[in-house]
């Protein structure tokens, strides 16, 4: 056995994700959940239910969080990290609030949380952490002791999660046809957002965009590295949401797709680094839909892996959590990044990632709890 690993003063872990239906019935109520006062138009929505119902009504998202957990106990239990690992969702069950109540009952007063979201924004960062806030009155109104709670940093630039994605491109890369490999573009993707929210990320500004394209850069340079081939690369934009007169981030990936095609591109590599594991906007917005986009324009298009319950990610997590245990202590641990931007900020400052209404958020410089 390896020497136990001090994540004092920690004593639980909280993998806080998104969640989505499990089945059919499940479809409508946990599309209520998602956009309760988000001002999505109901066409959208019944569009978006035919996703899930395309796929039985079933989200990958639950079972890939339930991988996730397993892979990160076996990592953490292989490495002397003894740390109870919890899941939580936003939107469907097991959801947060019951997670955190049965935290509490087991006696964990200080919780650590990691988002399956690796990007600073509202949807990304602020809203997990007004979720946290929401779960943390709930229990004090039932009058529990609330437990601290403190968010894990941005990974998106941390190796564990940024390695297997350029083992990802370079296994798609291998797929294409070998005559169009070395013309291929590597087209990165994520969730569009509204273009107001990004201008607002982060601390200063502007986080969502940058940090994408940072991780986009390392990636592009990494993939360089190992074929000797220098691709173009871009990052565009999946998923758009919201009412259609307010402005989200372009360019959207099935229009990128046409104008790759119609400037004489052999092919392109989707690489959905936006998203922590194949979620039903990787499985939809890009396997169905770009693909269909893809194949009417007759280019050769194929879809990278997500990091998923890959264990390089998990051992980053466990990276993240003694780095963050030991900062808490008041030493000055290693902190690991690729890229331009370093690491990102422990405690989220106040009014990073602002919603449209202020609201209490926890797990931040501005968080009402202790
Ligand atoms: C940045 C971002 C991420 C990445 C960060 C993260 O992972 O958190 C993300 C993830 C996800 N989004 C998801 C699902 C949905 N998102 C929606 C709506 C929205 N997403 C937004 C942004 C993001 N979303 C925004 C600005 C909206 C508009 C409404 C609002 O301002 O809140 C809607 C409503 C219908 C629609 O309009 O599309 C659904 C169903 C699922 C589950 C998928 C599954 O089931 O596998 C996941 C992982
Ligand atoms: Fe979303």
């Amino acid at each position: 056995m390896p020497d136990a690993l001090d994540v004092r003063p920690y004593d639980a872990l909280l993998l806080l994700s998104f969640g989505g239906p499990e089945g059919p019935d499940d479809v409508v109520p946990f599309l209520e959940n998602v956009t309760r006062g988000r001002g999505i138009p109901r066409e959208r929505l019944e569009e978006v239910g035919q996703h899930y119902y395309l796929f039985g009504g079933v989200s990958p998202i639950n079972d890939q969080n339930r991988e996730l957990l397993a892979v990160l106990r076996e990592d953490f239990a292989a490495h002397g990290l003894d740390l109870p690992v919890y899941w939580g969702n936003r939107n469907w069950a097991p959801y947060l609030t019951d997670t955190l109540r049965e935290m509490v009952r087991d006696g964990r007063r200080r919780i650590l949380v990691l988002a399956t979201s690796a990007y600073a924004s509202y949807s990304g960062c602020r809203q997990y952490r007004e979720n946290l806030a929401d779960a943390l009155a709930t229990l004090e109104e039932e009058g529990l002791e609330l437990p601290r709670v403190d968010k894990l940093r941005h990974y998106f630039n941390h190796p564990g999660f940024v390695r297997p994605v350029i083992d990802g491109v370079l296994a798609s890369l291998a797929e294409l046809p070998e005559e169009v490999r070395e013309g291929a573009h590597l087209v990165f993707t994520t969730h569009s957002i509204p273009v107001s929210q990004a201008e607002t990320s982060g601390p200063e500004g502007g986080a969502y965009v940058a940090q994408h394209l940072d991780v986009a850069r390392v990636i592009a340079d990494a993939v360089r590295e190992e074929t000797g081939v220098d691709r173009p690369w871009e990052l565009v934009y999946q998923s758009r949401s919201g009412a259609p007169h307010i402005p989200w981030l372009e360019p959207d990936i099935c229009d990128h797709l046409q104008a790759l095609s119609e400037s004489g591109a052999p092919a392109a590599v989707m690489i959905p680094i936006g998203f922590v594991s194949d979620h039903m906007e990787v499985l939809y917005d890009l396997d169905t839909e770009a693909k269909a986009k893809a194949e009417e324009l007759g280019l050769p298009v194929v879809r990278s892996a997500t990091v998923g319950a890959d264990p390089r990610f998990a051992a980053a997590v466990r990276e993240l959590v003694v780095e963050r245990a030991a900062a808490e202590r008041g030493e000055s641990p290693r902190r690991c990044a690729l890229g331009a931007l370093g690491p990102s900020h422990d405690v989220c400052p106040v009014r990073c990632c602002p919603g449209r209404t202020p609201r209490p958020a926890a797990a931040g410089a501005d968080s009402p709890y202790a």
